[in-house]
């Protein structure tokens, strides 16, 4: 048994905190105030996580423990950076479950974390993952990326049961690449069908897609690889295809007509392909996004919906 401190108690973390339990291990879960911890602690369950019981023995509070044989960061992206300025966590692993790019920076999650604790062993933790599905302990399978293939096994061991498999791989670009990119894409798809463009249109915008994951994983140092794994391709089936996607859904609403403004007053959770879709694309640079791009500048209120979908029908045809 091992030490899990799983920080963020939102959605995923608190899955993902059920499923190192259910792993084995013991496990603190970092929630950012204190009126977080003592909500859950009387509820014994995470409003962002409704209808789930969290086991007694996992402990809730607002700061980093003692001690922690792996630490597991579960804060939005454009929160990852000021969480991990306020919790200064001490030397060690750490693996980032965030899936964007930083806003202004354009950093991918472990850059930002490499940025602000400097050099340690890092992993990624991305995949097809609904928290809802997890934390019921339904069958899934996710990537754990990282140069450090220690790191990798400890991760495996924290989370792998028999209902939650991890597959490995030393592509932490690609894993990240795939886990912030599809969140965009998944904002598309969700606009296409809101707007009753229908299914032959969805497919060919998600595998056109995958198109643009796979050239900018190849131009920013990752492998085309990673994008047809769990991490890519299994995570864009999942987010492009239905209303539990956070981002499906807000494109879905977008799509039939609503503001940006009006959907996001009416939600809590974040939406991490909004912030995503113009930082992605600034950090792509001269890589050709034309689905990510069109995303960005309908969200940004730039292009109408009308505009962005005849942009993007009167490219160039050419071999695919
Ligand atoms: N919900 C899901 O099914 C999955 C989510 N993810 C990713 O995990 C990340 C977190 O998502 P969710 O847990 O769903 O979000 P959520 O919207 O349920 O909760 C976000 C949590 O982050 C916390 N937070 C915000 N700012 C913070 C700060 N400065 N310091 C510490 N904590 C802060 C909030 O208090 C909240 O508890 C996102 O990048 C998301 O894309 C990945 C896989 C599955
Ligand atoms: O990343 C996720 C599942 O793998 C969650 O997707 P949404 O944020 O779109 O709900």
């Amino acid at each position: 048994m091992s030490k899990v401190t799983v920080v963020g108690a939102g959605a995923w973390g608190t899955a993902l905190a059920i499923q190192a339990v259910r792993a084995g291990h013991s496990v603190t879960l970092v929630a950012r105030t204190a009126e977080a911890v003592a909500a859950i602690a009387r509820n014994h369950e995470n409003g962002r996580l409704p209808g789930v019981r969290l086991p007694d023995s996992v402990t809730v509070m607002d700061q980093l423990p003692d001690a922690s044989d792996l630490l597991v960061w579960v804060v939005p992206t454009q929160h990852l950076r000021t969480s991990l300025l306020k919790l200064r966590p001490p030397a060690g692993g750490i693996v980032i479950c965030a899936k964007g790019v930083e806003v202004g920076t354009h950093m991918l999650p472990l850059e930002v974390a490499g940025d602000v604790t400097g050099d340690r062993p890092l992993a990624v933790l991305s995949g097809p993952n609904f928290a809802h599905e997890i934390a019921a302990g339904l069958p899934a399978a996710t990537v754990v990326a990282s140069v450090n293939a220690d790191l990798r096994e400890q991760v495996r061991v924290a989370f792998g049961t028999s209902t939650f498999r991890l597959y490995g791989n030393d592509d932490p670009i690609g894993a990240q690449l795939g886990g912030a990119a599809k969140n965009v894409i998944a904002i598309a798809a969700g606009v296409v069908i809101g707007a009753g463009l229908g299914e032959n249109a969805r497919a060919a915008l998600v595998t056109r897609g995958l198109s643009e994951l796979c050239r900018l994983a190849v131009a920013l140092g990752g492998r085309a690889e990673a994008m047809t794994g769990l991490s890519g391709l299994g995570d864009l089936m999942l987010t492009c295809t239905g209303m539990s996607s956070r981002n499906f859904s807000l494109g879905h609403a977008l799509g039939q007509g609503r503001s940006l403004e009006a959907i996001l007053a009416g939600r809590t959770a974040v939406t991490e392909g909004v912030a995503t879709a113009a930082a992605l694309v600034a950090r792509a640079g001269k890589v050709e996004l034309p689905i990510c791009q069109a995303v960005a500048e309908f969200l940004s209120g730039r292009k109408t919906l009308d505009q962005s979908i005849s942009e993007l029908m009167s490219r160039p045809q050419r071999d695919e």
